[in-house]
């Protein structure tokens, strides 16, 4: 990483991000981007089947029940899992922009411990763009929307093309997915010109 900042805060000559004219509109579901995602796939039994909806200008909400098999502590989430959700949440931010993009650096405090069965509600919105780079931030309530803040992240995210996946992917994988037309249709609602 050497030359390379570690700022989380976008740059003074970063731009505000443009919410797509195609995007969903503020309340709709979002949807998995991949059934077998460990973050947002139904298809994970120990996942945590995150479920995100559209929010105002580039922003999303999201909620994820804590379940026994995402503990660390005895009847406890661990940390990795509730990073997971908070990296899935702001993830989700790139349904409204239309781009695909990957998690370059991911910043997370824990602020209060998360026991099983809380329903923790997330929230994220991007905080500037500048060229490839997306910053966005992302915070977790206990409870409600309204709740006591547990966990908090700062992140950047990195535009990539499809290839990223299909270049980097176990073959397996990539292909059965390459093959499903559902999958396509998802990866296609994210690029901006497919
Ligand atoms: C078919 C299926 C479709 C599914 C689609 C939906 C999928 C959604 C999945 C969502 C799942 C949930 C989300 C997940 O879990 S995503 C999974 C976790 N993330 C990854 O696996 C990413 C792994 N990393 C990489 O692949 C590469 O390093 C990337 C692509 C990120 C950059 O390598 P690349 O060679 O492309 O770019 P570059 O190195 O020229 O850098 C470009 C710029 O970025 C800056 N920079 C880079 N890294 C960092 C850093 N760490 N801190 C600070 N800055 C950083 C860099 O300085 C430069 O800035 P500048 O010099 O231009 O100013």
């Amino acid at each position: 990483m050497s030359g390379r900042t570690t700022a989380l805060t976008p740059p003074e000559d970063a731009v505000p991000p443009v919410r797509h004219p195609d995007a969903p509109a503020p309340g709709e579901p979002l949807g998995s981007h991949y059934d077998q995602c460990f973050g947002c796939g139904e298809e994970q039994p120990h996942g945590l089947r995150l479920a995100a909806t559209a929010g105002e200008g580039v922003s999303v909400t999201a909620t994820f029940t804590v379940r026994p098999a995402h503990q660390g502590a005895p009847g406890l989430a661990h940390g990795g899992v509730l990073a997971t959700a908070l990296d899935e949440t702001l993830g989700a931010l790139q349904w409204l922009l239309r781009v695909i993009a990957v998690t370059g650096r991911l910043e997370t405090d824990f602020v209060r411990p998360v026991p099983v069965g809380t329903e923790l509600h997330l929230e994220a919105r991007v905080t500037g763009v500048h060229g490839r780079k997306i910053y966005s931030t992302a915070t977790g309530r206990i409870g409600g929307p309204d709740g006591p803040v547990a966990v908090r992240a700062d992140a950047l995210f990195i535009e990539v093309a499809i290839d990223h996946f299909i270049d980097n992917g176990r073959p397996e994988e990539i292909n059965a997915a390459l093959a499903d037309p559902d999958q396509v249709r998802v990866a296609r609602a994210f690029e901006v010109n497919p």
